[in-house]
């Protein structure tokens, strides 16, 4: 699926702005992007279903047009009604759909109304605590009860498109550049593009920096290989974008293009074939009085401070996050490991049609996001119950379906499991290219022993690297630290303990030749349900939640600095 564009010949309708929202039976306004929970008081704890609705104004020759409404992301069930005819719905937060509205745009007034509920469910996305109690990671009597540890807004987070093109258009691109050999700065880039039936028999240009390629559309999928002598390859030292320009008579398409080869072995990753070490982040995409809304400054504001600290990549925990994230990683080169919305898996979810959506959910990710040069690895999930039995044909499912669709980058999924104590043992993990881990040595487990943590720590990566003989990547440590709050000898919650335990385990990792990267928990304090180990937020932020540093964020520019 192609993102919306503006161009010479598509023309964008945004919605952006202030819609209605109806609570038992009343109007109120609300601003869209954004989460009902931030806006209202009363709003904050509430699932809904609570009904949007906005006008669309379009003019008498735009109705002619095709016309494709799309949504970024509605956290999270919803139902879209346009002139009180039902349109379509969609059931994942997080993951753009479109809607096929050729035909049903009226020329003026046209109403909008989406039905949109956010409920925790057990075994669902977003994901409820069992009653049981069954692995919820130190989440049972948290409130709101979601199996995971951000705050479950809701609402429509992300911009609301109308676009226009021709009924001939362009439907989808794929770029494929796996095929280079930068040792000899050859770049091959092989396109692929899918046109809507009406386009057959037209002529199509396609355009890749200086060289131009005519064809006649003969078939909707259309194949050509460019190959580049003294290319520039993508990197993030050179975060270099080529123009890729798709043309029809009456449509084009404009895709940056980062040429660039990512591989592995059983110790390394690498990028254009020079190995590469991750130094970053898991993050959020929350903030205050926005909750999960799209909002481009808090973007630009953390990419600067990325580069501030010389991380050079982070991971989209626990959820694919907008797509303008990505676009600011391919421009600025800052990797990033793509997480689809699955986080507080459970064995409830272990069953033939959780494991479709979740299928399916994995498939609409990389379709979103295959072409950014930036994304160097897919996620399918973060810390499920992969000790369960079930767990096995779950995931090896969800690797193979990213497989089938991408074999160029590695997949993973991040476990908190398999640690030296047998009754973690992961039965998934053994499917994933690189063994993505989340370690707690120094503050879950030997709370206040740094040392001792650390070398505990030191055993488990040894341990792991023995039984799967593949490059590790701890995707999460660290510590909570209040900002202000300073101690001396170190204690935890203060400044100085956060800094002390990851600077000694970045230290400790980083001589190990089987690691591939070290992603510091978390970028930057978050909100999170109510329970008795969150005041307010989760403050293993790095920077505050308002991106000021703390003490670490020095210690890790320095450090990241040195290598
Ligand atoms: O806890 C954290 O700060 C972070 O760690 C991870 O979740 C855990 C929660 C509890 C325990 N535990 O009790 O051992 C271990 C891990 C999650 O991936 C992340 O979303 C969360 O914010």
């Amino acid at each position: 699926m192609l993102k919306p564009e503006s161009n010479t010949k598509r023309l964008l309708m945004n919605t952006t702005g202030i819609w209605s929202l109806e609570v038992n039976g009343k109007e109120r306004p609300i601003a869209v992007p954004g989460s009902w929970n931030e806006q209202y008081q009363d709003l904050c704890y509430e699932e809904g279903p609570f009904t949007y609705r906005t006008i669309l104004y379009v003019p008498e020759e735009l109705s002619k047009k095709h016309a494709r409404l799309y949504f970024s992301a509605v956290n999270t069930d919803c139902e879209v009604y346009l002139n009180e005819e039902k349109v379509g719905e969609n059931h994942i937060g997080y993951l753009p759909f479109e809607i096929d509205v050729t035909g049903k745009v009226k020329p003026g007034k046209n109403e909008l109304k989406v039905i949109v509920k956010n409920e925790l469910k057990v075994g669902g996305f977003p994901s409820k605590v069992p009653d049981s109690g069954t692995h919820t990671v130190g989440f049972f009597g948290s409130f709101p009860p979601a199996n995971f540890d951000f705050f479950p807004y809701g609402g429509i987070i992300r911009p609301v498109l109308v676009e226009f093109t021709d009924h001939s258009r362009i439907l989808d691109i794929r770029v494929d550049t796996s095929k280079s050999e930068p040792e000899k700065k050859l770049g091959r880039v092989r396109v692929k593009v899918e046109v809507s039936e009406e386009a057959m028999g037209e002529e199509m240009k396609i355009k890749l920096g200086e060289v131009e390629k005519k064809l006649k559309v003969t078939d909707r999928f259309i194949e050509e290989e460019f190959v580049l002598d003294d290319a520039r390859f993508w990197c993030p030292e050179d975060p270099h974008l080529y123009p890729l320009r798709i043309e029809l008579e009456k449509d084009e398409y404009i895709l940056d293009v980062g040429i660039r080869t990512i591989s592995w072995d059983e110790k390394r990753l690498y990028l254009n074939g020079k190995p590469i070490f991750l130094k970053g982040f898991g993050k959020h995409e929350e903030f205050p009085v926005l909750g999960q809304g799209t909002f481009y400054p808090m973007m630009v504001k953390d990419f600067n401070l990325l580069k501030w600290i010389n991380a050079n990549s982070f991971r989209t925990s626990h959820y694919p996050y907008s797509e303008e994230w990505l676009d600011l990683a391919d421009r600025l080169g800052i990797l990033v490991i793509d997480e689809a919305p699955h986080v507080g898996i459970t064995r409830y979810h272990y069953n033939p049609e959780t494991q479709k959506i979740a299928e399916d959910n994995v498939q609409r990710m990389i379709a979103r996001d295959k072409n950014h040069p930036s994304v160097i690895m897919w996620s399918v999930a973060n810390e499920p119950e992969s000790n369960h039995p079930d767990a096995e044909g779950f995931f090896k499912a969800l690797y193979e379906t990213a497989k089938k669709m991408d074999n160029t980058r590695p997949v993973v999924m991040v476990s908190m499991m398999d640690t030296p104590d047998e009754r973690t043992r992961d039965v998934a993990l053994k499917y994933f290219d690189i063994v993505c881990v989340n370690r707690y040595y120094g503050w879950y487990i030997y709370q206040g022993r740094i040392d001792e943590g650390l070398k505990a720590l030191e055993e488990d990566m040894e341990e792991l690297y023995r039984r799967h003989k593949k490059p590790i990547f701890v995707t999460e440590f660290g510590a909570d630290a209040i900002a202000g709050f300073h101690y001396d000898p170190p204690q935890m919650f203060s400044e100085e303990y956060q800094a002390e335990l990851v600077e000694k385990t970045i230290n400790l990792l980083m001589k190990k030749d089987y690691i591939v990267g070290t992603h510091v928990w978390a970028f930057a304090d978050f909100k999170t349900p109510q329970n008795v180990r969150r005041p307010i937020l989760n403050h293993k932020g790095v920077f505050t939640r308002d991106r000021q540093p703390k003490l670490v964020a020095h210690v890790l520019r320095r450090l990241w600095s040195e290598r």
